[in-house]
């Protein structure tokens, strides 16, 4: 899988002005990454992406490898498994993990799951990418920042969603407040959705890193298999398509992936993936309803599902999905292991 680094939109004066006046370490972190660049050495390491559930992280990571990787949707918790995506630079390589939102109940088995894995990433990365919301800070986010704080990693803030804020003013007051809560390496306000104040933003995170070679091939953008993309292109359809319940009560599986060599007529377009899937369910009644009638909805989120995995891949794509009950999987801690879901 190959990668392209293409980011847009990066001008917008008033938010690199609001982050000038409250951050003067970013003015220095950035400048020494110039100096990395220009004097040939090379910086690499982890950077944890961390916060709350529906702050943007998957899409931020998105925009910072230029490339669609991580799953997103509007609904809270659509991460569920961490995921490396991989940026080479000319200055060095900056190596994201994507976390799952930091959920506030522990809940069931899978809530868990998810707050152990976010939380045990934090002591393991040489940076963390704190997300939040711009003008919001509730207690998500502060339970989120003690976490950092506990795990001691510098940390920088961004400042997520200021597309949302007509008068940027505001941002000030709001950054300083900030900076009363933590010592953050530097705060950059952004908008992931837009691309505004990307570069500066990935800038401060490589000036933050230590030096070091390449840990990647420069061309490598994740060290997930197609395989588990394929399960998270599907699951991603479930999550945007259907009601705000259901999407948390199904799991997909990939039973089989293989690569078809093609036929003569179409050896061109290279090897073939055949992809059988598993949706598992907890009841029949969410199965009819994944289903839908005549299998219009089951047919229309595995097709979608198909064309986001032509691209990510750059193959062509047969997929076929099954829809199976499963008595609550998501309670059950042994079903969640063997559906790919380990221990931290
Ligand atoms: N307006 C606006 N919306 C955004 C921005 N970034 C993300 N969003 C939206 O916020 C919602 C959540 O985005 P995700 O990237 O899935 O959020 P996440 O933090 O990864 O969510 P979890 O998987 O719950 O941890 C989606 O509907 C995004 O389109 C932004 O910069 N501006």
């Amino acid at each position: 899988m190959s990668q392209s680094n293409s980011q847009s939109n990066d001008e917008h004066p008033e938010l690199a002005e609001a982050a000038d006046q409250s951050v003067d370490r970013s003015a220095t972190t950035a400048a020494s990454a110039t100096t990395a660049a220009s004097t040939g050495s090379s910086r690499c390491g982890y950077v944890a992406i961390f916060g709350r559930p529906n702050v943007g992280k998957s899409t931020l990571l998105n925009r910072l490898l230029g490339q669609k990787l991580a799953i997103t949707s509007h609904k809270p918790q659509t991460t569920r498994h961490t995921i490396l995506g991989v940026s080479t630079l000319d200055a060095g390589q900056i190596l994201y993990v994507d976390t799952p939102g930091l959920h506030q109940r522990g809940g069931n088995a899978l809530n868990r799951y998810l707050n152990r894995a976010a939380r045990s990433i934090l002591t393991d990365v040489d940076l963390v990418l704190f997300v939040i919301e711009a003008l919001q800070f509730g207690d998500e986010d502060a339970l989120a920042l003690a976490e950092i704080a506990k795990a001691g990693t510098p940390a920088i803030v961004a400042v997520n969603k200021t597309d949302r804020i007509a008068d940027k003013a505001r941002l000030l007051p709001f950054l300083q407040s900030l900076s009363e809560r933590h010592a953050f390496v530097s705060m950059v306000p952004v908008s992931a959705t837009k691309g505004d104040q990307i570069k500066r933003l990935e800038a401060e995170v490589l000036a933050a890193l230590p030096e070091g070679e390449h840990l990647f091939p420069d061309d490598q953008l994740t060290d997930r298999s197609e395989r588990f993309l394929a399960a998270e292109l599907l699951r991603e359809q479930l999550m945007q398509r259907y009601g705000q319940e259901l999407p948390y009560r199904t799991t997909v599986e990939i039973e089989s992936f293989t690569l078809e060599t093609p036929s003569r007529k179409r050896q061109a377009e290279g090897p073939r993936a055949r992809i059988h899937a598993l949706i598992w369910v907890e009841r029949e009644s969410q199965k009819a309803i994944i289903i839908g009638r005549r299998g219009e909805a089951l047919k229309a989120a595995a097709s979608q599902a198909r064309l986001e995995m032509q691209k990510l891949f750059g193959r062509p794509v047969h997929l076929e999905v099954w829809v199976k009950v499963k008595d609550s999987w998501s309670s059950d801690e042994a079903a969640l292991a063997s559906l790919g879901y380990g221990e931290y």
